[in-house]
């Protein structure tokens, strides 16, 4: 038995490197987990959009599952990217029968506006997965789907936070506020309390898969056994350092920085 801990991403590939699994692996890499990965559809994508995509059989993401599951202790998985409903069965029938924290990134579009997932299987998610999960990481767009119900102000927020954890059953719910103008601001609730995560607004469009890094690096305090309110927040320094440090790589949105916290002069 070792005592390195183990997370676990279940999601789609973006081989320019910024979000979905390299994101993730990057991101578990540098808060030192040791990274696995179960890949669901190979997306060709870059900082300006995605160009096409193919979808693993189900059967292929059911085996590889398998793969890991029967061998490799999982501390902590999360999903992103998965396409449709038959990926969802699959998925939801796996990871029932794992035993440890689960982070949902409710993916749907990317930033360049590409939808990456089916329409009808976003009420699959909602249905069927949430109810499964430790935490949701919707930002607004995502939360307005979820609850059915428009949000414009902090209130709608913490609103909608609170909503997705008593009426859908989500464990916790961190509604990210990157899509509203002023200062970042994200809310956190567990159940129990509200609690706000600020950070200042950093001018640029180089922000490809902010969501995924943040939701990795959440996954991977949980899998080293960080209780959750301390790993958002703790994750959400490692993403404000990674979205300050961005590169202006490609012609779109550039990627965030997985280096950021290695580079800082301060590990927190
Ligand atoms: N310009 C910015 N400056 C500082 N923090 C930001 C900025 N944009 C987003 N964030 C923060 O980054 C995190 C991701 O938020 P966001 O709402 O952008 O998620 P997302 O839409 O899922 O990300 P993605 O860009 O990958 O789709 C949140 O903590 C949010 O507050
Ligand atoms: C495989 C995959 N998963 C998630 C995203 C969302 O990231 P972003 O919204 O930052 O483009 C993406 N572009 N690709």
């Amino acid at each position: 038995m070792t005592n390195v801990s183990c997370a676990l991403t279940i999601a789609g590939t973006d081989p320019s490197g910024g979000a979905g699994i390299h994101a993730d692996l990057k991101t578990f890499q540098e808060l030192k987990c040791y990274g696995m990965s179960i890949i669901t559809s190979v997306v060709a994508q870059n900082t300006t959009g995605v160009q096409a995509v193919h979808h693993l059989p189900k059967e292929m993401i059911s085996q590889q599952l398998d793969s890991v599951l029967s061998d490799i202790p999982v501390h902590a998985f999360k999903t992103g990217m998965i396409a449709n409903i038959e990926m969802m069965q699959v998925i939801k029938q796996k990871i029932e029968t794992i035993s440890a924290p689960y982070v949902m990134d409710p993916v749907m579009v990317a930033t360049s506006g590409d939808a990456l997932i089916d329409v009808e299987a976003r009420s699959y998610l909602r249905e069927h997965l949430l109810p499964l999960t430790s935490i949701v990481t919707p930002n607004i767009p995502e939360a307005e789907f979820i609850t059915g119900k428009p949000i414009h102000t902090i209130t709608d927020m913490q609103d909608a936070a609170n909503e997705i954890v008593h009426n859908y059953g989500a464990g916790a719910a961190l509604v990210k506020g990157g899509h509203l103008s002023g200062e970042a601001i994200d809310f956190l609730y567990d159940g129990e309390t509200m609690h706000t995560f600020t950070a200042k607004r950093i001018d640029t469009k180089n922000t490809h898969g902010t969501g995924c890094t943040y939701s990795a690096a959440i996954t991977a305090y949980l899998s080293q056994g960080t209780p959750l309110p301390k790993a958002v927040e703790k994750a959400k320094y490692f993403v404000t350092k990674a979205i300050e440090r961005s590169f202006a790589l490609g012609s779109g949105n550039g990627p965030t920085n997985h280096f950021a916290i290695r580079m800082n002069e301060v590990e927190q």
